[in-house]
Order: structure tokens, then sequence, then C-alpha cells
């Protein structure tokens, strides 16, 4: 272990993202490490405006605010989805290309819209378009005196349509990670998290905070 680097601990740690799908998977990789987890959600963090370039940028941008608003370390999860064949869009814009709508009086974002508009550019570049993608996520944890520490994952994979699969949340129904043949809304959670994106750059923060 790196000797500089700022540990977790056993305390509480504010999860700091408002997407359900996320701080579900993020509770789960967490669980076995003994921190009680809050979320930002549950205690009335405004969400702040991802104004970044990177995901590293967002990342810290949602870890900070948390820390500096509830005095709690803070994990914030910047993630997207980059399609080889788009230049890598949607990037760092993979939510904003989902509008945000009401469901049945809850916020939420439309993801078969957005899933949608990636399969049309793709479509426009014929029908033996590369269709390669990964997903990317950047964790940032940030403590409330300003240190900071940034893990990062990747899952390569392709894009299928029609949409397929109830698991997951997001883009999970038309992302096939590499070496499968299932989309990651059919790979079920406890397997998702041994292989996604976000599995990738847990490790890397587990293998640091609380590895011997
Ligand atoms: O495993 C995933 N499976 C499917 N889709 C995913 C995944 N991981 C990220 N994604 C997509 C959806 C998400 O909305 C966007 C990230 O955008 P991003 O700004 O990091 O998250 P967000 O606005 O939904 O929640 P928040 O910022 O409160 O953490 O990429
Ligand atoms: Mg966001």
């Amino acid at each position: 272990m790196n000797g500089n680097v700022r540990r977790l601990g056993s305390g509480s740690l504010v999860i700091a993202t408002h997407n359900a799908g996320k701080l579900k998977e993020i509770s789960a990789l967490l669980a076995p490490y003994g921190m009680k987890c809050l979320s930002a959600g549950s205690l009335g963090l405004a969400e702040p405006e991802e104004t970044g370039r990177t995901f590293v940028a967002n990342a810290l941008i949602k870890a900070r605010a948390a820390a500096e608003a509830s005095g709690i370390v803070s994990l914030a999860d910047d993630s997207g989805l980059s399609v080889a064949a788009l230049e890598g869009r949607p990037g760092v814009y993979t939510a904003d290309w989902a509008e945000r709508q009401w469901f049945e009086g809850e916020a939420g974002r439309d993801w078969y819209m957005a899933m949608g508009k990636v399969e049309g550019l793709l479509a426009e570049h014929g029908a033996d378009v590369d269709r390669s993608a990964a997903f990317h996520c950047v964790l940032a944890l940030a403590w409330p005196d300003g240190e900071h520490a940034i893990y990062e994952g990747i899952a390569p994979g392709s894009l299928t349509w029609p949409p397929r699969g109830n698991f997951g949340f997001g883009y999970d129904p038309v992302f096939v990670p590499e070496g499968r043949t299932e989309t990651f809304a059919e790979i079920a959670p406890d397997e998702k998290h041994l292989i996604s994106h976000r599995a990738d750059a847990f490790a890397k923060l587990v293998a640091e905070q609380f590895g011997d």
C-alpha cells in the first residue's frame, strides 16, 4: 500500500449520487467493507451542476459538493458510454442524452429515447458500422478538508439493438460486454458487479482503501 494515501476506515460515507440504479450498485459493492453508507438523497443534499468536461472533473464536483455540505467523507461516481464510431460520444454527456422526465410522480430519465438516439446515429454510418463501445466509470472520494482520491474503471464491449433484459439501469439493455453474448441488463447484478466499469474502478478503490 502507498503510505501517503488517506484511508476511509470504518465510519460513515456519503454516496453522492441521485441515480437510484447507481446507489444500489455502489451500496452492494461497498457492503463487505463495514461502512455506514448514507445517500445524498436521504440527507437532502442538492444535485450540483456537472460543468466539467471530463469524468474526473465531474466526479470531483459531485464528491466535493457532498463532502462540503455534509461534513462527511463522500464518494461520487461519474460514468458514461463512449461509442467508437461516434468519436467517443455521448461520453460525459451520457446522462444528458436521456431527457429528464417524470414517471408516476418520480423524476427519472428516458433511457429508451437515449438508447434510440445512439442507435439512430450509428445507423447513419451504415449496416456494417463498427459497433464497439465502452462504459467508463470514475469514482472520486472527497474528504471535508479538501483531500481527494480518484479511481478509474472501464468495461469494453459493443452495442446491440433492440434493447434486451430487465436488470440494471440506464443503457444496460443495449450494451454487450466483451466476451459475452448477453447485455448487461440480462446479466444478474452479482455478476455485473464482477465485470462492469464500476466493478473495475471499485477493485482499485478497495485495494487502496481497504487492502493490506
Ligand atoms: O452501469 C451502467 N449501466 C447503464 N448505464 C450506465 C451505467 N453507468 C453509467 N451509465 C449511464 C447512465 C448514467 O446516468 C450516465 C452517467 O451519468 P452521471 O452523471 O455519471 O450519473 P447520473 O446523472 O445518472 O447520476 P449522478 O450524477 O447523480 O451520480 O451513464
Ligand atoms: Mg449526473
